[in-house]
């Protein structure tokens, strides 16, 4: 039998975070919300208890340090599964972009091992042991829209954006999450009008939605990069409605309304940067 599995990229509409935690993270606020951008997963049982992950794509590690391994090898601890399985990872998703792609396959991995194995583990439960792996695999696990707060952990649901495109295009830089956080600095910091995003959300308007987008780890990411802010003033210039950095970076996406905006901001993008997307928000 082999379990297939959609694994979507994420972008944030708002990140912000509110203060440095004991535990080295940080207390997020963020709006985050699934797009039409996936990997594709495939699941089979194997005879001998191991777990083997295989992908065409040479940035992709294919041992333990793959997010999927690792969702893998801990369902397998915790549920006592002495079988193994074969992961084939399918990659669309760019890497290390601020889509969250090895955390979505990481959550992907999680329902596709629960399904292989048949555990009817519920959501709460995968959303638990994915917090294992990283801040963003919980939302993953979720999808559709949510704010998520606490390390990015605690999800309330929220109506998707109304319906539009997406178009994302990633400089060829490598950036490191973890090396962001560390840079943050809360004096004269611009915190996103989250509260104000979700009303937009609630009241499904696109264009005060499009106003209130914010990441407070966009100015680190420019700093250190500043292809990241000619990319963002392209697309503002050639008519995104709202335009922001994903995540830590260094994708950076805009929202548009139509689709013939949509192409054109496309267009003006592929010849200046090799990995542009335009794609349709998730419902
Ligand atoms: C930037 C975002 O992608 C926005 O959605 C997330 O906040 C990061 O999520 P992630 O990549 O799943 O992050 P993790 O793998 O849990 O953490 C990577 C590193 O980022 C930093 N980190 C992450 C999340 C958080 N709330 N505070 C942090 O300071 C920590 O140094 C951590 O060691
Ligand atoms: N399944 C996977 N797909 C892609 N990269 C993975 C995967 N598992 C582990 N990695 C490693 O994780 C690093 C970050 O990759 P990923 O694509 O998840 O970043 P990201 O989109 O910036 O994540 P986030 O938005 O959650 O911070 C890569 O450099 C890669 O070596």
């Amino acid at each position: 039998m082999v379990i297939y599995e959609k694994a979507p990229a994420k972008i944030n509409l708002t990140l912000d975070v509110l203060h440095k935690r004991n535990d080295g993270y940080h207390e997020v606020e963020m709006l985050m919300t699934t797009i039409d951008l996936a990997d594709r997963l495939s699941f089979e049982k194997l005879d001998s208890n191991q777990v083997v992950i295989a992908s065409e794509n040479r940035f992709v590690p294919n041992d333990r340090r793959n997010l999927a391994y690792q969702a893998a090898t801990l369902i397998k601890e915790r549920y006592n599964i002495k079988e193994g399985v074969r992961i084939h990872l399918d990659k669309k998703i760019p890497v290390a972009a601020g889509l969250a792609g090895g955390s979505s396959d990481a959550a992907a991995t999680l329902r596709g091992v629960s399904r292989l194995f048949g555990l009817q583990l519920s959501q709460e439960e995968l959303q638990e042991i994915g917090a294992e792996i990283g801040s963003d695999v919980p939302f993953c696990v979720m999808g559709g829209t949510a704010l998520a707060t606490g390390r990015g952990e605690k999800l309330t649901p929220l109506p998707s954006p109304p319906p539009c495109w997406v178009v994302l295009a990633k400089p060829n830089i490598g950036v490191s999450t973890k090396d962001v956080y560390s840079k943050v600095q809360f004096d004269d910091m611009r915190h996103p009008a989250t509260k104000e995003a979700i009303s937009a959300l609630k009241q499904q308007d696109f264009k005060t939605l499009c106003t209130t987008l914010g990441n407070v780890l966009e100015p680190i990411t420019t700093s250190m990069h500043p292809e990241v802010l000619q990319i963002k003033s392209r697309m503002e210039k050639t008519g995104g409605d709202g335009v922001l950095m994903s995540g830590s970076g260094p994708t950076v996406f805009s929202l548009v309304a139509k689709e013939e905006k949509a192409d054109r901001i496309y267009n003006s993008l592929r010849g200046f940067c090799s990995e542009v997307y335009a794609v349709r928000m998730l419902r």
